[in-house]
């Protein structure tokens, strides 16, 4: 499959080269094979697509809004007659097995194109009545957005940022993650047949300094990153110096919680589910899993057995269940966490190995708060168990991090499902499940993990922005 694009980035409607800008070799992290050429943008890409996105913001947010809609909606229509095609191309970009590109990645993107196109003609101001006078509300769009991916769900995260931004009459800039360039550009031209004027969703590439350069310029309104808290830092000053508006979707090290009378498959399932999915590489995985004293022996049993069945191989193969990690860089920081961990006192119950960007599914027992492994994001295939005795140690111990992105509970006690998320610092939490984030549902963190909300009705309020017009309706009364 032939997967060199026709240009690096897309401007302004157009495919746009410019081979000047930095080599940007793209990997097949399964084969290591360069499978695309393309170039860092130039400060005239940056600047094409910066002008044409302003040129075409107007027109666009001036449209009624079930107009806007219906493009979105054909773009998911789009996406899903060309499944696929879309997930090999996403797995061949980020080493992820097709069964779950297949189901995970432009799946979901589609759904949040689906959903912000069927949601924005409802988006409505309120009226304030003032005793003869009254005020009303208009939600307006920002203007121009910047969105800046990572590599984890590099299509998923163009399709979670563009859906609202577009919905609500917004234009993008999106620069997708330098490891994972593809998906964007393949969005690009999906938005283009499904009509979307040019100029309202364009894809730059490069590296960090880009994405720096578009957030610095003064046309912008709102950058929205996913991306590492150290990068978070960075983007949200830089954004603030402009005063922007910003969504900041960063990591997590997030609390998992079984108990004792929790259903000991599910938690298991979950508990996989929550550190072994996308070799590991989900921002919202619940790494540090507590399980209670009495299911402790049990869980590891059965938890073990089933890790161990995991076949990591070929990507492309759908009998695969885990593939490499995205890059050489990233494995070898993950096997420095898990030599870390093993020098630290936690005890190896399996995997452990890795054998280039493949690490096999690897849990730790005996795992305490002050080990590295309990306290910093892997985002790799290891699972850090802890153990704890009852329920007001457990939330201050998941409470004890900077981090607030996500956090689950198992537990067939509902009362005390409830109270423990309610005492939970995490944005976004689940009850005897993990890591579904169904479109309709919000996600985003607290504290480190995050600032602002994709998804859910609350997306749109991070992508506009309310004029209240007050109306006058007798004399003026003036004291002068
Ligand atoms: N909360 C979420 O929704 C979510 C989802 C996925 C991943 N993540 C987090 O993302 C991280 C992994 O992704 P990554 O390694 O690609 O993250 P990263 O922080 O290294 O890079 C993210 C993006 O920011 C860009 N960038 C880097 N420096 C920049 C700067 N100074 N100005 C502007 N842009 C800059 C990068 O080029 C990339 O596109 C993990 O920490 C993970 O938890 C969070």
């Amino acid at each position: 499959m032939n997967v060199q694009p026709k240009a690096s980035h897309f401007v302004n409607g157009n495919w746009m080269e410019d081979t000047s800008g930095t080599a940007l070799d793209v990997v097949n992290p399964a084969t290591g094979a360069v499978i695309a050429r393309l170039h860092e943008a130039t400060p005239a890409v940056i600047e094409a697509a910066l002008a044409g996105a302003r040129a075409a913001q107007g027109a666009w947010a001036a449209l009624k809004p079930i107009e806007r809609g219906r493009i979105l909606r054909r773009a998911a229509d789009l996406i899903r007659a060309d499944g696929d095609r879309l997930a090999r191309l996403e797995t061949m970009d980020t080493g992820k097995p097709l069964q779950e590109t297949l189901v995970a990645d432009w799946p979901s993107g589609a759904d949040a194109l689906e959903y912000f196109g069927g949601l924005v003609p409802s988006v409505t101001g309120e009226t304030i009545p003032l005793g003869g006078d009254f005020a009303y509300t208009l939600r307006e769009a920002l203007g121009v957005c910047v969105g800046i991916g990572a590599w984890n769900y590099p299509s998923q995260i163009a399709c979670w940022k563009s859906a609202p931004a577009l919905a609500m009459g917004n234009a993008m800039v999106f620069k997708p993650s330098e490891v994972t360039p593809l998906g964007a550009l393949e969005l690009a031209q999906i938005f283009m047949q499904a009509g979307l004027p040019a100029g309202l969703f364009n894809v730059v590439q490069g590296r960090g300094a880009v994405g720096a350069a578009l957030i610095a310029d003064a046309r912008v309104a709102k950058v929205s990153l996913t991306g590492s808290v150290p990068t978070g830092r960075k983007v949200y000053a830089a954004a603030a110096a402009g005063v922007r508006h910003v969504t900041m979707e960063l990591g997590g090290k997030s609390p998992l919680i079984i108990f004792d009378d929790a259903d000991l498959d599910s938690a298991v399932g979950a508990a996989m589910m929550a550190n072994f999915y996308s070799a590991g590489q989900v921002c919202s995985n619940g790494t540090r899993v507590f399980v209670q004293s009495g299911i402790l022996p049990a869980f590891l049993d059965r938890l073990t057995a089933r890790a161990e069945r995991i076949v990591l191989g070929d990507p492309m193969d759908m009998a695969t269940q885990m593939g490499p990690l995205v890059s050489i860089a990233q494995a070898e920081k993950v096997m420095g966490f898990v030599d870390r961990a093993v020098a630290q006192g936690a005890r190896l119950v399996t995997g452990g190995k890795g054998h280039g960007l493949f690490v096999e599914p690897t849990v730790f027992a005996g795992v305490t708060d002050d080990m590295e492994i309990a306290r910093e994001e892997v985002f790799g295939p290891v699972m850090a168990v802890l153990e704890f005795s009852d329920e007001d140690e457990v939330v201050s111990r998941s409470n004890h991090t900077d981090f607030g992105l996500a956090a689950g509970v198992f537990t067939a006690d509902l009362t005390r499902a409830h109270r423990v998320i309610g005492a939970l610092q995490a944005g976004t939490c689940w009850i005897n499940t993990y890591n579904l984030t169904p479109v309709e549902m919000p996600f985003g963190g607290v504290k480190l993990s995050g600032v602002g909300r994709e998804n859910g009705k609350a997306a749109l309020d991070y992508y506009s922005q309310i004029k209240s017009v007050y109306v006058g309706m007798g004399p003026v009364d003036a004291p002068y």
